[in-house]
């Protein structure tokens, strides 16, 4: 089954109508998104094969959805640890860091240490918005993330990744191939340079959002908040 993409165009417009005319608030749709990341990391990786978890957020609203997948992660016996380095002013990210401080989930600053003492990396740093080169303080985050042994799974996006072209052609960010990748309502467009395993996520868009948008909604089953696309490539 071919899954059709959105731009990030699109995906950023799709984004502003859910929460005008769609009467949703960010909360909600960043507590869908990171609940549908926390089921699939629960799905890839259970607690008994290792149970600590690094999560790298950025600054936007992918770090939003990787501080939400990290304390339904707790709740599930996994031991996160948070990297962030460019928290947010904003009050919805000062809530949700609270809400994993009081959990006594740690925050911490060097990426590099924190790697070499977990189980299984989620990549919340960029999202649809990003754009460019990627600046201070990420470039040392991703060269790790590009160089680790262990399992990897990106939210919405590899982080570094063109959203239209997928990775770079040459240097940071081009050697980085996650095992897992959730995508957020639609697959992005750099979704066909990705060769491990792809699930969608963000179970709540209704049917007329998605023929305006002209993408596929996918048959998630009962209670599951993604659904399984491709593995290793293969469409499934
Ligand atoms: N409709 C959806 O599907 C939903 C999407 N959500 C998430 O929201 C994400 C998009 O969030 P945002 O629009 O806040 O943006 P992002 O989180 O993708 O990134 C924006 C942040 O990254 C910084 N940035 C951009 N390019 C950079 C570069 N080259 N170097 C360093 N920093 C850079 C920007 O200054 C900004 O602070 C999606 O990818 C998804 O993860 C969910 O939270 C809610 C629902
Ligand atoms: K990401």
């Amino acid at each position: 089954m071919a899954f059709k993409t959105l731009s990030a165009a699109a995906a950023a417009a799709l984004d502003k109508e859910l929460m005008s005319t769609g009467a949703f608030s960010i909360d909600q749709l960043m507590e869908l998104a990171g609940l549908s990341v926390s089921q699939v990391v629960y799905r890839v990786h259970p607690p008994n094969k290792g149970n600590r978890v690094l999560v790298a957020c950025g600054p936007g609203n992918n770090g939003g959805d990787g501080l939400v997948a990290a304390r339904h992660l707790r709740h599930y016996g996994y031991q996160p640890t948070i990297f962030y380095p460019k928290r947010s002013k904003n009050e919805l990210y000062q809530r949700l860091s609270k809400q994993l401080e009081d959990l006594e989930v740690p925050f911490v600053e060097d990426f590099s240490n924190a790697v070499n003492s977990t189980d299984h990396i989620i990549d919340a740093i960029f999202g649809f918005s990003f754009s460019g080169e990627v600046r201070e303080p990420f470039p040392a985050v991703i060269k790790a993330l590009q160089e680790t042994k262990l399992p990897v799974t990106s939210v919405d996006a590899p982080s570094s990744w063109n959203i239209e072209t997928g990775p770079p052609s040459s240097g940071l960010g081009s050697n980085f191939h996650p095992d897992f990748l959730v995508s957020l309502t639609a697959p992005k467009p750099l979704v066909q340079h990705f060769k491990g395993r792809h699930f969608i996520g963000g179970r709540f868009v209704s049917p007329a959002i998605a023929k305006k948008y002209d993408f596929e909604v996918p048959e998630y089953q009962g209670i599951d908040q993604y659904v399984e696309v491709s593995s290793g490539g293969q469409k499934l």
